[in-house]
């Protein structure tokens, strides 16, 4: 299924400069929805994983369907202010602003094995971010998944850790 050719491109959005990689058709057509989070999770099988933080928002739609397909929890990582109770924040930048990612405290067990899931790696500012929190829980970070890496905009280079970095799709 070449769900690839669902993903358009649309040049100057949100602002001037940044070539946006939109799967909206992706995701409205079942079979290629379904294929593409196949793919994304098929490495992931038998990795042991208790569950998946997806990133808000792209990466809640392809994160908690990823978990779905290797049958463990979802973890939301949110834009402040939408999390009640006590909660973890980092800050960081990405293609074309700043931004702030925030977690409950006790969204994982301790060492609890987590996939980080998103739809695209531009910058790499949100992943380290995210990474970054998810270790701040305390929880073991086991990788991460992306549906898109933008190549171009190198940001593989700030994923500085040991554990894998998996895109399904490289532009
Ligand atoms: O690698 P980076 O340069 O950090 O960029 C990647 C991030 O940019 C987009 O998020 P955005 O904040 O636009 O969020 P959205 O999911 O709410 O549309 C995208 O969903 C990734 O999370
Ligand atoms: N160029 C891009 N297209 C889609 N999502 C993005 N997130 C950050 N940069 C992006």
């Amino acid at each position: 299924m070449d769900f690839a050719r669902l993903i358009r491109d649309i040049p100057d959005f949100p602002k001037p400069g940044v070539h946006f990689k939109d799967f909206s058709p992706l995701l409205a057509d079942g079979a290629a929805f379904g294929s593409a989070v196949a793919a994304m999770a098929a490495p992931w099988r038998g990795a042991g994983l208790h569950a998946a933080a997806g990133i808000e928002a792209r990466g809640f739609i392809l994160g908690a369907a990823v978990a779905r397909e290797l049958g463990i929890g979802f973890v939301p990582l949110r834009k402040p202010g939408k999390l009640p109770g006590v909660v973890h924040e980092v800050s960081y930048a990405l293609e074309y602003g700043h931004d702030r990612l925030q977690a409950q405290s006790d969204a994982l067990p301790g060492g609890a094995r987590v996939l980080i899931v998103d739809d695209v790696l531009a910058t790499g500012g949100t992943l380290a971010a995210a990474a970054e929190l998810v270790e701040g829980l305390g929880a073991t970070l086991a990788g991460a998944a992306v549906l898109l890496e933008l190549t171009a905009l190198g940001g593989r280079a700030r994923w500085r850790r040991e554990s894998p970095l998996l895109a399904t799709l490289r532009y």
